[in-house]
């Protein structure tokens, strides 16, 4: 009993401590799955289990968000309680690369926890990166979807 105790103890610190550098700006994934992580995919994220600290710098958002405020507000408190940001799950960002090789991260739905990170002033927000080409920019922008891209 003891013994299995002690694997549990040691294995759960090591997951967190699975961090890779993959490419600048997007500094870090990690596979650790939180509940709200594991339950709470969108159809384009549901393959993806690597979580990334994405600057909020570098996410594109061009279409305005309808924001409810109270939602926003709690959001907010959630994430700033140490306990309780992990029921916030990591928002789907469109990961296109340019046709001059420029990484680009396009957000669109996760409205409500994009503007609370906003608010709280955090540098980083947790994202899946969803591989996207600018066809599927093309979707969501119709003929706004923007030309240097390509
Ligand atoms: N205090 C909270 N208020 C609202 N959602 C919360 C809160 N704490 C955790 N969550 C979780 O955060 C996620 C919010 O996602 P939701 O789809 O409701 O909004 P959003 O994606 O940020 O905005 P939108 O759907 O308008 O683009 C849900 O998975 C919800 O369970």
């Amino acid at each position: 009993m003891k013994f299995i105790s002690y694997f549990v103890r040691e294995s759960s610190r090591r997951i967190p401590l699975i961090l890779h550098r993959i490419q600048n700006p997007v500094h870090t994934i990690h596979t650790h799955r939180s509940a709200a992580a594991t339950m709470d995919t969108t159809v384009h994220s549901a393959g993806i289990s690597e979580v990334h600290h994405v600057p909020m710098s570098v996410i594109k958002r061009p279409i305005p968000s309808i924001l409810d405020e109270q939602k926003v507000i709690s959001l907010m408190d959630t994430i700033n309680g140490e306990a309780s940001e992990e029921e916030v799950p990591p928002i789907d960002l469109l990961w296109i690369t340019g046709s001059e090789g420029g990484q680009y991260y396009f957000s669109f739905g996760g409205c409500h926890r994009f503007e609370a990170y906003r608010r709280l002033q955090r540098e980083t927000i947790k994202a899946k990166l969803v591989r996207s080409t600018l066809g599927d920019l093309y979707h969501y922008m119709g003929s706004s979807a923007p030309k240097y891209l390509a």
